[in-house]
C-alpha cells in the first residue's frame, strides 16, 4: 500500500457518501490524487446477498448477526485486488465505511456484554486473517442519531427504489451503533481516529486527511 487509507464511518444516513464526495472535490482541487470505494460494494457477490437478506430474503440470514457479519467481511476480501491497485495508483484511498462497519454493527446487536469479544472476533477475522489493509485513519462522522435516520427517511420518501433495509428501520440499533463507534474511536481501535460533529468543514477534514 501506498496511499494514504482513510475510512469515512458512521450511521445509516449519517452523510458519509455526501461527505465522501466534497472530499473528493477538495483533495482533487489540490492536485491530490483519491481513489474511492464504498462498501458493501453493492452489484458484487456478497453485497448483494448481504443486502438482499436485510430487506427479508436469503432465508432468514439476517437474523445471524454473524452470518451478516461474514458476508461483509468477505466483500471486502474480495476487493483486496482493487484495494490494492487504488493505493497503488493514488495518493489517498478514501472508503465509504470499512471493517470498523462490521465491529460497530455487529457488537450492537449482539449487545454490550458481547461487544469486546465480537470486536475482537472481527478484527483478527478481517486484519489478520483476511489481510485487509489497516487504515492510516478512520474518521468517525458523528451526526445524531435522530437526524441520521430523519435524512434516511427522506431518502426513502425521495426514491422509492432506496426503501430503508432492516438496520435502517431499527432506531434501538442505530443508537447502540452510535454507542459502539464512539467507543471505538475513544480506544484507537486498529489505527488513529477522529470524531467530527454533523456537517464538518471539508476544507479543515482534507487538511487532516492528507496529514498536514
Ligand atoms: N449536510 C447535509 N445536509 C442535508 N442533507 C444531507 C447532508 N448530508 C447528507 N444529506 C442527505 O442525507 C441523506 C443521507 O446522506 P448520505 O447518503 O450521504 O449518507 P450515508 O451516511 O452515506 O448513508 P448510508 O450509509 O445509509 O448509505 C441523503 O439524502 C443526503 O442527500
Ligand atoms: C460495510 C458494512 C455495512 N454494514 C451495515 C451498515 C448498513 O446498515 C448496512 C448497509 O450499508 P449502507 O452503507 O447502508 O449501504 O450494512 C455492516 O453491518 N457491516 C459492514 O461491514
Amino acid at each position: 500500500m501506498v496511499a494514504r487509507l482513510v475510512v469515512v464511518e458512521g450511521l445509516d444516513g449519517a452523510g458519509k457518501n455526501t461527505l465522501t464526495t466534497a472530499l473528493v472535490g477538495e483533495l482533487t482541487d489540490r492536485g491530490v490524487s483519491v481513489g474511492r470505494l464504498a462498501f458493501p460494494r453493492y452489484g458484487t457477490l456478497h453485497a448483494d446477498l448481504a443486502a438482499d437478506a436485510l430487506h427479508g430474503g436469503q432465508a432468514g440470514t439476517a437474523d445471524s448477526p454473524h452470518a451478516m457479519a461474514l458476508l461483509f467481511a468477505l466483500d471486502r476480501h474480495a476487493a483486496l485486488a482493487e484495494l490494492r491497485e487504488l493505493a497503488a495508483s493514488h495518493d489517498v484511498v478514501l472508503l465509504d465505511r470499512y471493517v470498523a462497519s462490521n465491529a460497530a454493527y455487529t457488537a450492537a446487536r449482539l449487545g454490550p456484554g458481547r461487544e469486546a469479544e465480537v470486536i475482537r472476533w472481527i478484527g483478527e477475522l478481517e486484519f489478520d486473517r483476511l489481510g485487509l489493509p489497516l487504515p492510516d485513519l478512520q474518521i468517525l462522522l458523528d451526526t445524531p442519531t435522530a437526524l441520521a435516520a430523519e435524512r434516511a427517511g427522506s431518502r426513502e420518501s425521495a426514491d422509492p427504489g432506496r426503501t430503508r433495509d432492516r438496520y435502517e428501520r431499527d432506531a434501538a440499533l442505530q443508537t447502540a451503533t452510535g454507542e459502539t463507534y464512539r467507543r471505538l474511536a475513544a480506544s484507537g481501535w486498529r489505527s488513529p481516529w477522529r470524531v467530527l460533529d454533523v456537517d464538518p468543514d471539508v476544507r479543515e477534514l482534507a487538511d487532516l486527511v492528507v496529514g498536514s
